[in-house]
C-alpha cells in the first residue's frame, strides 16, 4: 500500500512509519517539524516538509500521486500537540493546530485524498473515568483542552463519515512508552524510543536523571485519591501500538467500516502510580533517582486504565510487552544508547 504518514518524524508516527517500510510499503511522511529534528525522519520514506494545514499543498500531493497511476491508499493521521499540561495554559494553539489543522488536512482528502483514516486519538478524551478499566462507551468529558482538540476531531470525523462516507479508526492510544527492539520482543536491540521536543513526558525525565542529565524528578501531585496519592496511567509499548496500526488498516477495508466508525482502546489495562513508575525504573537502571513533591499539574485525570479488550477481540491485536519492567527495560536500553553514544 501507499500510505501517508503525517506526524511521521515524531515518536510514534516514526516507529509506525518503519514498521509499515519493514512490511513493503511506501510511505510518505509530512512533517512541519515543529516538534521534531529532520534526522528523526525515518530513513527510505519520501518526506515532505510541510504543515498539514497547507491544503494546496497536500492536496496536490494526492493529485500527484493519483496522476503518476499510483494513489494514496489511506493517512495515517498523527501530526499534532501532545501536551495535556501545556494545553491548559495555551489551548488556543491546541485547538488551532490539532482541530482547525485536522480540518484542513480532511477537506484536502475529501477533494483528492483516499477515503481511509487512522486517527491517533488518545485516553485524554475520556476525562475522568466514573469506573476504570475505561471502556469505549465511557462518558467523554476531557479535563484538558488537548483531550477536547482531539475529542473535536472525533466529531468531525462521525459526520465525514455518515455524510461523506470517509472511512475511520479512532485509535484512542493510553500512555506511550518504550523502544522497539529490532529482530522483536527480548532481541535487546532497540529502535528509536521517546524522544520529545522539548521533553515533557514522565519515563524519558526518569530516565534523565537515571543518566545524570537531571538531578531529581517532579512529582505533579501526591493528593490524589489513589492508592499512594500521585496519578494512576496505563503504559503501553509503542511496538504494540505500531502493530494495533496495521490491523486498523486492514480493518478499514472492511465491510464493518463502511458501515460505522472504528474506535479502539489502545492499553494494556494495568494502572501504575507515578512512584510505581519510578520504582519500575530504580529496579531497571539500578539508580536511585531522588524525587521531589511538587503541586498538581491543571488539567491531569487521577486515573487512566483501558479496556482494550473491543480491540483484540475485533483487530485480533495482542500486545507483547504487558509487563512495565520490560517496557522500561526497552526505554532505558534507548535512553542510554541515545545520549552516551
Ligand atoms: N505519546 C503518547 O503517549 C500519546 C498518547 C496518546 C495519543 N498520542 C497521539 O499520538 C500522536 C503522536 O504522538 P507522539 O508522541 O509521536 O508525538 P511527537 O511530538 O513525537 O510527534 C508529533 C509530530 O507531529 C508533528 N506536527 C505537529 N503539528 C504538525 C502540523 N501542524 N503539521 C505537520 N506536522 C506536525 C511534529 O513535528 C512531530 O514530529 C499525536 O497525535 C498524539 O496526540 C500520543
Ligand atoms: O515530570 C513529570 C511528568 C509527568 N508527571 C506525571 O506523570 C503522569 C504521566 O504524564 P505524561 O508522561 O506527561 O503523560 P500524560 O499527561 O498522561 O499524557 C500522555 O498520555 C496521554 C494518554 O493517557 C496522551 O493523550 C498524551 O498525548 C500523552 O502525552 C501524569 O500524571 C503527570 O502529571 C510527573 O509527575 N512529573
Amino acid at each position: 500500500m501507499k500510505i501517508m504518514v503525517t506526524g511521521g518524524a515524531g515518536y510514534v508516527g516514526g516507529t509506525v512509519a518503519s514498521l509499515l517500510l519493514s512490511q513493503g510499503h511506501q510511505v510518505t511522511v509530512v512533517d512541519n517539524l515543529c516538534h521534531a529534528r529532520r534526522n528523526q525522519v525515518p530513513n527510505g520514506v519520501d518526506f515532505v516538509e510541510t504543515d498539514i494545514a497547507d491544503r494546496p499543498r497536500i492536496e496536490a500531493l494526492f493529485r500527484d500521486a493519483s496522476a503518476s497511476g499510483q494513489p494514496f491508499d489511506s493517512v495515517l493521521h498523527f501530526a499534532a500537540l501532545i501536551e495535556a499540561g501545556e494545553s491548559m495554559n495555551k489551548p488556543e494553539i491546541y485547538f488551532r493546530n490539532n482541530t482547525a489543522s485536522t480540518l484542513a488536512l480532511l477537506e484536502a482528502i475529501l477533494a483528492a485524498g483516499p477515503k481511509r483514516i487512522v486517527f491517533s486519538s488518545t485516553a485524554a478524551v475520556y476525562g475522568e473515568p466514573e469506573t476504570v478499566p475505561i471502556r469505549e462507551t465511557a462518558a467523554l468529558r476531557p479535563t484538558n483542552a488537548y483531550g477536547e482538540s482531539k475529542l473535536l476531531t472525533e466529531h468531525i470525523l462521525s459526520w465525514f463519515h455518515r455524510i461523506h462516507g470517509l472511512r475511520s479508526a479512532s485509535l484512542r492510544y493510553f500512555n506511550v512508552a518504550g523502544a522497539p527492539e529490532q529482530g522483536g520482543p527480548g532481541s535487546g536491540v532497540v529502535l528509536r524510543g521517546e524522544d520529545h521536543e522539548p521533553e515533557s513526558h514522565l519515563i524519558p525525565l526518569i530516565l534523565d536523571v537515571a543518566l545524570g542529565r537531571r538531578e531529581s524528578i517532579k512529582i505533579f501531585g501526591d493528593d490524589y485519591p489513589t492508592e499512594d496519592g500521585t496519578c494512576v496511567r496505563d503504559y503501553i509499548h509503542v511496538a504494540d501500538l505500531a502493530d494495533a496500526h496495521l490491523l486498523a488498516l486492514k480493518a478499514l477495508e472492511t465491510p464493518a467500516a463502511a458501515q460505522s466508525r472504528l474506535i479502539y482502546n489502545l492499553g494494556n489495562g494495568s494502572g501504575f502510580t507515578v512512584k510505581q513508575v519510578i520504582d519500575a525504573a530504580r529496579r531497571v537502571t539500578g539508580h536511585p533517582i531522588p524525587a521531589e513533591i511538587h503541586p498538581r499539574r491543571a488539567g491531569d485525570p487521577a486515573f487512566l486504565i483501558a479496556a482494550s479488550d473491543k480491540a483484540i477481540a475485533e483487530l485480533g491485536w495482542k500486545p507483547n510487552y504487558p509487563d512495565i519492567d520490560n517496557i522500561l527495560r526497552t526505554a532505558w536500553l534507548w535512553h542510554q544508547k541515545r545520549y552516551n553514544s
